[in-house]
């Protein structure tokens, strides 16, 4: 079997999860066909190191003895087939759950048992597979909910809105304007989000993200559930936020066309365990890559 048929056989195997909508690699960096793809970046800071993580249920090992890094600056995806340990992996990342063995380390600090919210204050922020916003707020009010652990005046100020918390609302709500902008939902602003087409409510959720200013952006399936005109917005604003701010990006995706296109490094997983780590090139390549989606036993 040829490169593009097995790359096709991923694509296909993969898309049965994201609705039957395959994105096919279309240069998205550079708005160039895949033919002229512009030469694999190259990034030498690790910025999260995970080493030798292993996390079961009971007696389901979601991971075994996974090691893999993110290097500052980059887009790294994680892929895999269903019930890989993909999202087990990301949970693990964002302090959700706590590896049974193994260790993680973001910025040089090694925490066993790190706490979503020090994950989020330390600089890790996350959009979840399914979107969880609040759906009876509006956009603006949810993306500036990102902000409140920016938010430095004490609850007493925050209730009354007076004072240093006033000062305080203006500046956020500037960044949250400014967000708002760079993903051009400005004509939603004041519309609640449970109101909105799946698609603009990832958006939403991606922006609320944003507003944490994250040094690590986490996405879990951006693109499910999304038609092929969002997804390539979506890309497209993957792109830009990696680019215009410096943002280091993992992100979970079944959509192969996506993951080759968008990302730096691919990590695959299978039954939680690492089976490939490399260039999008080289994992479409790897025999085991190949095997894992087509359902080979090895
Ligand atoms: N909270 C949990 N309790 C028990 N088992 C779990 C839990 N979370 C995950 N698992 C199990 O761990 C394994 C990995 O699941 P995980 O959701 O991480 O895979 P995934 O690669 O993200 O899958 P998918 O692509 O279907 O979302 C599965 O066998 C799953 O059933």
């Amino acid at each position: 079997m040829s490169v593009d048929q097995t790359s096709a056989a991923i694509a296909d195997k993969a898309a049965e999860k994201s609705a039957g909508e395959t994105l096919e690699p279309q240069g998205a960096r550079g708005d160039e066909p895949s033919a002229a793809a512009p030469a694999p970046r190259h990034f030498e800071e690790v910025l999260l190191a995970v080493d030798n993580v292993s996390l079961g249920f009971g007696g389901v090992k979601a991971l075994t003895d996974v090691s893999f890094d993110i290097r500052k600056g980059e887009i790294r995806a994680i892929i895999g087939p269903n019930g890989a340990g993909k999202t087990s992996m990301l949970n693990c990342i964002n302090g959700f759950y706590h590896p049974t063995e193994g260790r993680i380390t973001f910025r040089g600090e090694t925490r066993r048992k790190m706490r979503p919210y020090e994950a989020a204050a330390g600089g890790i922020a996350r959009t979840f597979q399914n979107v969880a916003l609040f759906k009876g707020m509006s956009t603006l009010d949810n993306i500036m909910a990102g902000r409140s652990l920016k938010m430095k005046a004490n609850l007493f100020w925050q209730i009354l809105r007076f004072g240093p918390a006033m000062r305080e609302e203006v500046a956020h709500r500037r960044v949250v304007e400014d967000i708002i902008d760079f993903l051009q939902i400005q004509a939603i602003r004041k519309t609640p989000v449970g109101k909105l087409p799946y698609g603009l409510q990832k958006r939403v959720e991606l922006g609320r993200a944003l507003a944490m200013e994250p040094d690590l952006l986490l996405l879990d399936e951006p693109m499910a559930g999304m038609n092929l005109e969002e997804k390539e917005d979506m890309s497209r604003f993957i792109l830009d936020v990696n680019n215009h701010f410096g943002t280091t990006i993992a992100l979970i995706e079944h959509d192969m066309g996506v993951v080759m296109d968008l990302s730096d490094r691919v990590v695959v997983l299978e039954y939680g365990r690492k089976i490939a780590d490399g260039t999008p090139d080289e994992v479409k390549r790897d025999q085991k890559v190949i095997d894992a989606y087509l359902g080979v036993p090895h």
